[in-house]
């Protein structure tokens, strides 16, 4: 049915420059399964042009062979290829230093002898390194001519703290050259939503209070503690997924039509999403917030044990939050937006679904149910419409509803590339699109804080939810008040 999309060609973007990529923390998770994997990626297209250097950080004794063949049995993990592999290990190298202290980093600064070539440095390291790494580059002379820092979130972990580290990092360099990460704006799917929301005038007239009845975005994940148990029980679901990718999702679904694709008109245009959500403080965090934390049950026919007993002790951390937002603009006024976000839950599943006021009077016996629009974006990512329609021989016009479903790999065929494959080269050539101004960060942690500061008075203890559930029953509770019920994601076999 969408045979002839897949001869479209893809647009043309301009050519990726030649470039050092530095990467701090080049022996730690994320490298490995994030940042290696998509430069393999992209350097075997022939994206990343052949004479890139990729210059890993490392802190440890071990030989540039040993850290190689390391690096080469975690992508080979991974699926990727060995003649793929090979060739971004010839232009992978390592040098040992420690990124905070510049007195180590000589050799880094011989390494990086060729000033013509765009160069970023990537900050795969925890956030407390942020200031001090980010003086240690400037310190050593390597945040000259046109040099890029990339940073990872999270930004911090309240308002004052994302201020410190932006403040540190603009004494040593310009906010045109600092690459915040959210790695969700990189997805295929997320980037979608713009291109559905204003290519398609048939959206963006109903895109309102006028006719939206509610909105509601998910970010479900199966997994659990990972290997990351120490950062997340520090963080936590509010801080680890809301403050960055669900309100990113939240803006991007919510923004005025931006005048360009520009960098800062679309971030202007987010920054006043989240200017204009209206805070949740003090008591207010018991009726518009809900906190949760799994304890053992089981996913896909799988037992998995409970939060504490993955993390080894007890702990008040949530691993799933609830949001009930409104946005206080002419647009948004009087539509609800509910947010959740958990690990542990029935399904990895990361949806918008809007659904629109039912019609203003029925003519038919049955109630026509209301539309609903479904933007999926992970997995099975697509677009999904439901409408109603009748009953093919139904004599008095029996209503049913239907959806027609447009999926990403039907539409396009291929491999949709992973979102670091493309913001790492975004930051090499320079656009700024996909990364968080300071003031988009800072403006999300102004939401955030007040509910934190909320629960830390009023709301210490999660409520306990099922692992393989959809979150505790204050979150149904919260959304039922309201007259309405969350959309269940699929759940896979
Ligand atoms: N892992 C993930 O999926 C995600 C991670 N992030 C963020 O990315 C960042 C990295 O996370 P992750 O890879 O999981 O963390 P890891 O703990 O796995 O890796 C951290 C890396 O930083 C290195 N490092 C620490 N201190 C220094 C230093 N002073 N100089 C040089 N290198 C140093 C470590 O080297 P050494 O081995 O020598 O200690 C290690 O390679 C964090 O900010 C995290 O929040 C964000 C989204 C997802
Ligand atoms: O940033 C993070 O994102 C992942 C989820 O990313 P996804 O691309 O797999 O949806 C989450 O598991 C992690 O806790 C968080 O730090």
């Amino acid at each position: 049915m969408y045979q002839h999309l897949t001869t479209l060609p893809l647009p043309e973007r301009t050519p990726v420059p030649v470039c050092d990529l530095v990467i701090a923390g080049a022996s730690g998770d994320l490298a490995m399964r994030k940042l290696f994997p998509a430069l393999v990626q992209r350097i075997s297209e022939g994206v990343i042009p052949e004479a890139s250097r990729i210059v890993g950080i490392v802190r440890s004794g071990e030989t540039e062979d040993g850290l190689k063949d390391g690096a080469a049995t975690r992508l080979k993990e991974q699926g990727l290829k060995s003649p793929d592999i090979d060739s971004f290990l010839q232009r992978l190298s390592y040098v040992r230093a420690d990124v905070s202290d510049s007195a180590t980093m000589g050799d880094l600064n011989a390494r990086l002898d060729d000033p013509g070539r765009v160069r970023a440095f990537y900050l795969a390291t925890p956030p407390d390194l942020f200031i001090p790494a980010a003086r240690a580059l400037k310190g050593a002379g390597l945040l000259e001519h046109d040099s890029r820092l990339i940073l990872e979130k999270p930004l911090g972990r309240n308002l004052s703290s994302a201020r410190a580290i932006n403040d540190a990092v603009a004494e040593v360099l310009p906010e045109g050259r600092t690459y915040r990460i959210d790695h969700y704006l990189g997805k295929e799917t997320v980037q979608n939503l713009l291109v559905l929301r204003f290519a398609n005038s048939l959206f963006e007239r109903s895109w309102s209070q006028r006719d939206i009845d509610h909105v509601q975005i998910t970010v479900a994940e199966t997994v659990g503690l990972e290997k990351r148990a120490d950062y997340y029980d520090r963080v936590g679901a509010l801080r680890d997924m809301v403050q960055n990718h669900v309100l990113q999702l939240l803006c991007l679904f919510a923004m005025e039509p931006p005048n360009t694709l520009d960098a800062d008109a679309v971030r202007d245009e987010k920054v006043r999403v989240l200017r204009a959500l209206r805070p949740i403080e003090g008591r207010d965090v018991l009726r518009y917030t809900v906190r949760g934390q799994y304890m053992a049950g089981s996913i896909a026919g799988r037992p998995v044990p409970g939060y504490a007993d993955e993390l080894g002790r007890d702990s008040g951390t949530e691993t799933f939050t609830a949001l009930r937002c409104e946005i206080d603009t002419w647009r948004w006024g009087g539509v609800p937006i509910y947010l959740r976000t958990g690990k542990r839950m029935g399904a990895r599943c990361s949806e918008i679904a809007v659904t629109f006021k039912s019609v203003p009077h029925s003519i038919f016996r049955d109630n026509p149910e209301p539309n609903r629009l479904v933007i999926r974006v992970q997995p099975d990512d697509g677009v999904q419409l439901q409408f109603m329609m009748k009953v093919p021989g139904s004599g008095r016009l029996k209503l049913v509803p239907r959806t027609l479903d447009l999926r990403y790999d039907t539409a396009f065929g291929g491999r949709t590339p992973d979102a670091y494959e493309r913001l790492l080269t975004d930051v090499i050539r320079g656009d700024q699109t996909l990364f968080m101004r300071r003031d988009e960060v800072e403006a999300a942690w102004g939401f955030v804080d007040p509910i934190i500061e909320g629960w830390n008075e009023f709301y210490a203890t999660p409520h306990r939810y099922a692992a393989g559930s959809f979150g505790p029953s204050q979150a149904v509770g919260m959304i039922e008040r309201d007259g309405r019920s969350w959309a269940e994601p699929e759940v896979q076999g």
